[in-house]
């Protein structure tokens, strides 16, 4: 059996803390999160702002140094991570960036731009140019583009170099923070397209980070949640969606529209989110999730669940311990939206 490209176990990233007197809760930005992608597969990593969705690919990339954990590269532990580690990682790792603008040096060339990550690999100099040629080939752009700088090019095709940047190294695992956000919606389309192709062709592995949950759900084999550091509920992308058991998935994906083919698609009830993510300075006791779950019981107040297996997805709800649950009736449920928006319960 082949391992994983990518495996993260009980991976921790907090920020700070200590402060003058010592007393000063650190941010705990990730907080014992763990999951696996397979070669070729992609993983949706959703959830509010803030709760620690890019801080963990800035770890997995080591841009942040991770407080705890382990995060293995195709079975190799790459934490802590040596110089050595973090080269062979750069090489099989990129990462793209939700800015394209950001990520690009306006006083180079795309030809530069491009050059640059070539060098770090063993493309002889006389082929580099060939090589730029077809990576701006891939990615849908011509050799028009090579003397062009950043402000001469649309938001998409500046994310288009940035996705040839990426791939220049020939990575076995694509980093995505939301690639596709700062874009207006049909080039966001091209560019999944372009991302989809990709993959196929360079049988690339992704994380992928983003808000948008119709994208992902059309995008990702596998879907994680995330709330306040921790993985609330991971499984397969269709599992998620259609019988989502967290009560915090639920609440995420009832927002989305129900459409006129609602009667085929499993729809979450309407659960809306209410009140505010809290500070991840300072995490609720037990669930983090309590103090806005609508079926909340003290319970829950006291103790953090593990994750558990349920139903083909990994889940973190005290519902679905056994004996301690005081909703059962919650959580054998899956709910649904009928077309008219209101529950079929
Ligand atoms: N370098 C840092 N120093 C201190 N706190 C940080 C740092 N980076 C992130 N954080 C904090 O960690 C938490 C998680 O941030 P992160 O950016 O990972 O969330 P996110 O889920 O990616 O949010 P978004 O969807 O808005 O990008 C936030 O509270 C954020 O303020």
């Amino acid at each position: 059996m082949t391992a994983p490209v990518l495996a993260v176990d009980d991976l921790e990233k907090y920020f700070g803390g200590g402060g003058w007197f010592g007393d000063e809760p650190p941010v705990r930005a990730v907080d014992g999160v763990s999951f696996e992608i397979d070669r070729g597969e992609t993983l949706g990593l959703i959830g509010e702002s803030g709760s620690g969705k890019s801080t963990i690919a800035k770890t997995v990339i080591g841009i942040h140094e991770p407080t705890g954990g382990r995060i293995r590269f195709e079975g190799e532990d790459v934490t802590p991570q040596t110089r050595k580690q973090l080269r062979r990682l750069r090489s099989e790792v990129q990462m793209v960036f939700q800015d394209p603008t950001s990520c690009l040096n306006p006083r180079r060339t795309i030809r530069k731009s491009l050059s640059v990550p070539l060098k770090a690999t063993d493309v002889p100099k006389a082929e580099r140019g060939r090589r730029i040629s077809e990576l701006l080939d891939r990615v849908g752009l011509n050799d028009e583009y090579l003397t062009k700088y950043p402000h001469e090019l649309s938001g998409g095709q500046k994310q288009r170099v940035n996705i040839a940047r990426a791939i220049a190294v020939e990575p076995t695992l694509l980093l995505l923070d939301e690639p596709t956000s700062a874009l207006d919606v049909s080039v966001q389309a091209k560019i999944i397209g372009l991302l989809d192709d990709l993959q196929d062709e360079l049988g690339l592995t992704y994380l992928f980070i983003t808000h948008d949950l119709s994208l992902i759900r059309n995008f990702a084999d596998e879907t994680a949640v995330m709330y306040l550091g921790e993985i609330q509920e991971r499984g397969p992308t269709d599992r998620i969606f259609e019988r989502p058991s967290h009560p915090y998935t639920r609440a995420l994906l009832s927002a989305i529209p129900v459409t006129d083919d609602a009667e085929e698609a499993y729809k979450p009830r309407r659960e809306p989110l209410e009140g505010e993510i809290p500070s991840p300075r300072d995490v609720p006791s037990g669930c983090r999730f309590h103090p806005r779950c609508p079926h909340a019981t003290e319970e829950c107040a006291a103790h953090r669940p593990e994750p558990r297996e349920v139903d083909g997805a990994s889940v973190r709800c005290l519902a679905y311990d056994d004996g301690t649950s005081g909703f059962a009736d919650f959580a054998s449920e899956p709910g649904r939206l009928t077309s008219d928006g209101g529950s079929d319960r």
